[in-house]
């Protein structure tokens, strides 16, 4: 029988390797290009002028070959550096709105949030390692960006 083992076939394996990250920040939906109504009937609850909180979790995946010596996609003590860096640092315990001046004239939502996220992963990672950001703003509300 034909062997498909991966490794067989083109000498590497390629492997995905999720590390996980819990923030806690606050924001107003408020878009710079609506009328204060429109803004109101748009986004509603979170449009309220002095805003509300989530404790975010933020999935990062990279993608990458299996390093034949050190056994590793990437060494998660990097991915921690690099994960405080473009998180931590700028988001956790801030107002995304008046903090962060990516988000002066962008609408932080959880799209714009896991977006801000990749452009910052992606700047300092290996080149083509990037693969994914998964955001939950809630239990219930979750966005996959993947760099498109
Ligand atoms: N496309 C998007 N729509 C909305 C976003 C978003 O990021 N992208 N965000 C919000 C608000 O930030 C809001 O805080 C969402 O909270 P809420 O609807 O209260 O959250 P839940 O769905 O978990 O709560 P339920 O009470 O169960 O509905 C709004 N829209
Ligand atoms: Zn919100």
């Amino acid at each position: 029988m034909a062997n498909t083992n991966a490794e067989h076939q083109t000498g590497e394996r390629i492997a995905y390797l999720t590390r996980v990250q819990c923030f806690s920040a606050s924001h107003r939906l408020h878009s710079l290009g609506l009328s204060d109504d429109e803004n109101q009937r748009i986004f509603g609850k979170c449009n309220n002028p002095n805003g509300h909180g989530h404790n975010y979790r933020a999935e990062v995946t990279v993608r990458g070959k299996i390093n034949k010596v050190t056994g590793m996609v990437i060494n998660l003590t990097d991915l921690k550096e690099c994960i405080e860096e473009v998180i931590m640092v700028p988001l956790d315990h801030k107002n995304l709105d008046m903090d962060v001046p990516y988000f002066a004239n962008v609408v932080s939502t959880t799209e714009n949030v896991a977006a801000y996220i990749w452009d910052g992963l992606v700047k300092i990672l290996p080149v083509g390692e990037m693969y994914e950001v998964k955001i939950y703003e809630t239990d219930k509300n979750i966005v996959v960006y993947r760099g498109e």
